[in-house]
């Protein structure tokens, strides 16, 4: 497990470094690891640039990721091959994409529940899937299954938007028995978005659920995406429901934090949302991201940083507060924190596709490092305390700021190899301050 972000600490990170103090009282001789799972719908995204003419004439939604039938993605795929519209072909999927980033960022195992052609052709989908996806991600559970994957059909407009179209395939037949039930209860966390639940009559919102409830059987963090607004809008009050009865941590942008609390204000919605939930990521475009969670009265750190003004006053006074879970702490307080673009965002955004799934994949690093240095180092004042994370809420939004900033910097929605040592147009300024 590399370290999560880049700074200096003295907590030791890499565990088994020579730390006099507590290697005496727990010698760390061989490292015991952690991953996380999650469960997705196995996609490839099919990425063309397109007008809105082909918008309205295919009835898709602008922004949205709708599902289409096989005779429409069919007629869909030809006027692309015809237009020779296809820009490029990557592994795609939102948890697909957390976990492959996961693992590239923290050089450990993340293991994806899903299902995979049971036969496969050099070259077609499935094939490229597999080739797209880093080898620390645990592929050994995917369910096989007699058809193709799913196709996600990116279609990029001028004004920058994506539009999703969906074709399933076979990606929603992922039965509960491929849900490895010992494997969720070890992992430091739980990654699942909300495009599971609408599946229809196919089982992977069954498998979804009985992930969920084999994790909090074992105390594992549930992490919930919400993929897009028009999913959430539909039926507020039943996410709100699901939201409070099962998930730790939501992340979710500006957009769908509105369709689930009615707030415009992001603070204000993730305010909202910490009534459901114990952690709250949530990305907000140029505006950069917030975090917002609890952390007990007695374990609350003040901010060096200066403290912004916003619908809640000087909201980010306790930001260098690690977070809690709500149940852990006797006097539990609300923290929030607020970061702006890194460096004010890449000269050239490349695409926008997966930005706000690398700001995830920071946070599940965190996350599961929290997991590895207890493991390991179960004494250190580290763990006086519960915490969901290793690092303070500010301390994860610029990890998570950064990792969205590379995304952006890159064409594919899965980073290509981890953050850089030492950032060599930066120095060390910028992890300090
Ligand atoms: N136009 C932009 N300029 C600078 N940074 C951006 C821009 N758009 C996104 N980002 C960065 O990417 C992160 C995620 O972007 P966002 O668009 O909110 O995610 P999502 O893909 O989930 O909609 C933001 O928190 C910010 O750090
Ligand atoms: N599992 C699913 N993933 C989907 C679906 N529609 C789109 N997507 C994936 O989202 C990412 C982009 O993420 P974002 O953070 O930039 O919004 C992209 O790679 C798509 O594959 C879906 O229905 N199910």
């Amino acid at each position: 497990m590399k370290f999560p972000g880049q700074r200096k600490s003295k907590h030791y990170f890499p565990v088994e470094s020579r730390d006099p103090l507590t290697n005496e009282l727990n010698p760390v001789l061989s490292p015991q690891h952690t991953h996380i799972t999650g469960i997705d719908q196995t996609l490839v995204d099919i990425e063309a640039h397109v007008d809105h003419a082909f918008i309205e004439r295919h009835q898709l939604m602008l922004g949205n990721s709708l599902l289409i039938d096989d005779e429409a993605a069919q007629r869909l795929y030809q006027e692309l091959q015809q237009g020779q519209l296809i820009t490029a072909e990557f592994a795609g999927g939102t948890i697909g994409n957390t976990l492959h980033n996961y693992s590239t960022l923290a050089d450990g195992r993340s293991v994806m529940f899903g299902v995979m052609s049971q036969n496969i052709t050099v070259g077609d989908y499935a094939y490229r899937y597999l080739c797209n996806t880093s080898s620390r991600v645990d592929l050994n559970h995917l369910q096989p299954v007699a058809g193709p994957i799913g196709r996600c059909f990116t279609l990029i407009t001028k004004c920058g938007e994506r539009t999703f179209a969906i074709s399933r395939g076979h990606m929603d037949k992922l039965s509960s028995d491929f849900i490895d039930e010992e494997l969720v209860k070890t992992g430091a966390a739980l990654a699942l978005t909300a495009y599971l639940m609408r599946a229809g009559n196919d089982p992977i919102t069954a498998a979804a659920m009985q992930a969920i409830n084999d994790a909090t059987a074992a105390n594992v963090p549930v992490v919930l995406t919400l993929g897009t607004r028009f999913l959430i809008e539909d039926d507020p009050k039943w996410w709100q429901q699901f939201i409070s009865e099962h998930v730790t941590v939501l992340a979710m942008n500006e957009e769908e934090a509105e369709a689930l609390t009615g707030e415009k204000d992001v603070l204000l919605a993730c305010q909202q949302a910490l009534e459901w939930c114990d952690l709250v990521l949530c990305t907000a475009g140029a505006r950069g991201l917030f975090m917002a969670g609890y952390t007990d009265e007695q374990y609350k750190r003040a901010t060096t940083h200066t403290l912004l003004p916003g619908s809640i006053a000087e909201f980010n006074q306790y930001e260098f507060s690690r977070p809690m879970s709500k149940i852990d702490c006797l006097q539990p307080l609300k923290v929030y924190s607020h970061i702006a673009p890194f460096m004010g965002g890449p000269e050239k955004i490349t695409n926008t596709n997966g930005a706000g799934d690398g700001a995830l994949s920071a946070l599940l690093h965190d996350m599961a490092a929290n997991v590895f240095h207890r493991n390991n180092v179960a004494q250190s004042s580290k763990h006086q305390f519960n915490a969901l994370s290793y690092s303070s809420f500010a301390q994860i939004c610029k990890y998570a700021n950064r990792v969205s900033y590379e995304v952006l910097a890159q064409h594919s929605p899965r980073l290509s190899r981890g953050l850089p040592e030492r950032e060599e147009s930066l120095e060390e300024v910028y992890w300090e301050r």
